[in-house]
């Protein structure tokens, strides 16, 4: 079962089964791939509400370290020198935030369906989804693309997206440079494959309690390079690092756990559309337990009560919106 809703849309949208490939999740190394096969169809507030789903697997604790403050610290220290060691400009480092329901609530059961529509209400601008697939069950939604692609005029649009600070507080330059990473990155790969690339001014995304700052980029291409382009693109820095394969062994060797979905895409493929999903803000639900995924861009100025306190605003997204009845 998938439900998700679009971008600044209000329909809800699930798929109906046939041969069809149309929304793949795609998992960070890009070693998973999660296809839904099927046409897309509408599907009404009160269907959603009906699904059960309902996590069945894992029905008591795993062992896993639980991540505390200190330990996550270590962890952004040993990326910085990470950083130091290989020249980078910064490396993107996560955590899996363990939430325990019984802490919550003994009685209630998490409605994971009521807790989707509430997170997409919360985040209109997003794309938001909700699946339940081979045992597995994951929710999540950001409104970062790594790209949207017209099939009616080959026009391609994909955004930088970095940089994280509470609301009311101001820009600097570990934020500032952290972006620019990631834009030009973008910029070096797009100029391969577009002679007529345009790039907007550096504007702030608001998400929720936060804030981003994002760059948009379009550019004309031929659709026989659409897939290389995702593939070049991603993972970008701002999930990553560069130069990417360096970075993706430094974090698999500081992180020490599978980010399966989490900095992945997620591709949907409409009538007129092509569109990939930065899977960011997202969890996986088990009985009684989920883990939220949150990170972020550690560079040598990171400071790493911050660093920490930007991964639980970050994990607020999907914390805040779970329903429990
Ligand atoms: C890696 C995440 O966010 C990315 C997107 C926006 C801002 C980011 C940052 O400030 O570090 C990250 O690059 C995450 O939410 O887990």
């Amino acid at each position: 079962m998938l439900i998700f809703k679009l971008p600044d849309s209000d329909s809800f949208y699930t798929i109906e089964n046939s041969q069809e490939k149309l929304v793949s999740f795609v998992s960070f190394d890009t070693k998973t791939v999660l296809d839904f096969k099927g046409s897309i169809k509408e599907i009404s507030k009160k269907e959603i509400e009906e699904q059960n789903i309902s996590p069945k697997s894992k029905s008591s604790l795993i062992e896993i370290g639980k991540e505390t403050q200190e330990s996550y610290a270590l962890k952004i220290s040993q990326a910085k020198d990470f950083i130091e060691k290989n020249e980078l400009k910064k490396l993107v480092l996560s955590r899996r935030k363990l939430l325990m329901y019984l802490d919550i609530d003994s009685e209630k059961k998490l409605s994971l369906t009521k807790s989707f529509l509430k997170f997409c209400d919360s985040y209109p601008s997003a794309f938001c989804y909700l699946f339940e697939k081979n045992g597995e069950i994951w929710m999540g939604g950001f409104s970062e693309i790594l790209g949207k692609f017209d099939k009616r005029n080959n026009s391609f649009e994909t955004m930088s997206v970095a940089g994280t600070l509470p609301l009311d507080e101001n820009w600097t330059d570990k934020e500032i440079e952290e972006q620019k990473a990631v834009t030009e990155y973008i910029q070096s790969i797009l100029r391969k494959f577009s002679s007529n690339l345009k790039v907007s001014s550096t504007k702030d995304l608001i998400s929720g309690n936060i804030k981003h700052l994002k760059t948009d980029f379009s550019a004309e291409i031929s659709p026989e390079s659409l897939d290389k382009i995702i593939s070049e693109l991603h993972p970008t820095p701002a999930v990553c690092g560069f130069p990417k394969e360096l970075c993706a062994q430094g974090i698999k060797s500081i992180e020490h756990f599978n980010r399966e979905f989490y900095a992945g895409y997620i591709k949907v493929e409409t009538e007129d559309f092509i569109y990939y999903f930065v899977n960011l803000r997202c969890a996986s639900f088990f009985k009684n337990y989920a883990f939220l995924f949150v990170g972020g861009g550690i560079t040598l100025k990171s400071d790493a009560q911050k660093e920490w306190e930007e991964t639980e605003l970050k994990s607020l997204a999907i914390q805040n919106n779970l329903i429990f009845e």
